[in-house]
């Protein structure tokens, strides 16, 4: 049997990518009655029927699951943002962040523009981020500026792109592998579609192995689904301490003998960071009132 990998699905037809070609494949029935939803980033068993054809008899354990939007086995995040135009702003980055944390899978912070950059600046946002415990990158799609650096990032995973409008994500892309946005718009040309229509995630398959997962719509943006005493958890530099507050219940705003504002008083955490953990529990409870 053959293998491969889910990068696009469309009315019950799955674009498996193998090795060598895209095959287009069907789903054994069996897997219909079981109400089994087959995901783009499933890796899959299937049968070639003909050439270029196939039927899906076996679905491999998934790693890891993406809800918004659904993809399996997505390996890791990269947020961008750029240093400059718009510029960095680290209530945004944080945000992001404690989004990604929410989904359970790794981030990695790519800061773009440093050819636009004044790099102290950026430096001291780096140092920070570093400092808790991310993995930054400082590139310029433009200059091509770390960029295998980056390709390195995303050898052999899946990775999904997030962040802000406008920070050059699509110029990263390009820089990375020039076509890659097109690759399966030949796939969408196809099937009579255009890519800018696509709706569904997609996985872009690249050259030295790995996908990037292309989301139209995609948004990490929103708080849903989370309680408030869930969000502490978004912020990898308070795990430490949550056992540490006098009260288990503590969520670290008012009360009394909290670790978490005791280490934010002496300097161990910083205190841009409680102050975005204070704004993302404040936007949470207005969310909630709106229910
Ligand atoms: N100076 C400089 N400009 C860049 C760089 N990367 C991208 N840009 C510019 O920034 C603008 C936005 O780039 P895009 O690649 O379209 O950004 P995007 O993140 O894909 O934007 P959305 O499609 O809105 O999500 C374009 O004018 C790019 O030319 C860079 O490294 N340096
Ligand atoms: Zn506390």
């Amino acid at each position: 049997m053959n293998q491969g990998t889910v990068i696009k699905t469309y009315n019950s037809f799955y674009y498996v990518q193998t090795s060598q070609s895209v095959v287009t494949c069907t789903l054994r029935g069996r897997f219909k009655q079981e109400r089994f939803s087959l995901l783009v980033g499933d890796v899959v068993r299937f049968n070639h029927i003909a050439n270029e054809k196939g039927v899906i008899e076996e679905i491999l354990p998934r790693r890891s699951m993406l809800k918004r939007p659904m993809v399996a086995n997505v390996d890791q995040v990269l947020l961008t943002f750029a240093a400059v135009n718009p510029d960095i702003s680290c209530i945004l980055v944080d945000r992001f962040l404690a989004l990604v944390e929410l989904s359970g899978l790794p981030a990695i912070l790519c800061i773009n523009k440093m050819d636009m950059a004044d790099s102290a600046d950026i430096g001291k946002i780096v140092d920070r981020y570093r400092q808790i415990g991310y993995q930054v990158i400082q590139v310029s799609a433009k200059q091509a500026w770390s960029i295998d650096q980056l390709r390195e990032i995303l050898n052999d995973k899946v990775t999904v792109f997030a962040g802000p409008s406008g920070v050059g994500k699509s110029s990263l892309l390009n820089a990375l592998q020039p076509g890659l946005t097109l690759t399966t718009g030949e796939v969408s040309k196809k099937i009579g579609r255009g890519r800018h229509t696509t709706r569904y995630a997609e996985l872009l398959p690249l050259e030295a192995g790995g996908f990037v997962v292309d989301t139209p719509g995609f948004s990490f943006t929103e708080f849903t689904d989370i309680e408030e005493n869930e969000l502490m958890r978004c912020f990898p530099e308070f795990l430490p301490l949550l056992a540490k507050c006098r009260f288990s219940t503590c969520l670290h705003l008012k009360e009394p003998q909290c670790a978490v504002k005791d280490a934010v008083a002496a300097g161990s955490i910083f205190p841009e960071r409680y102050d975005a953990y204070v704004a993302l529990m404040a936007e949470l409870r207005e969310n909630r009132k709106g229910y």
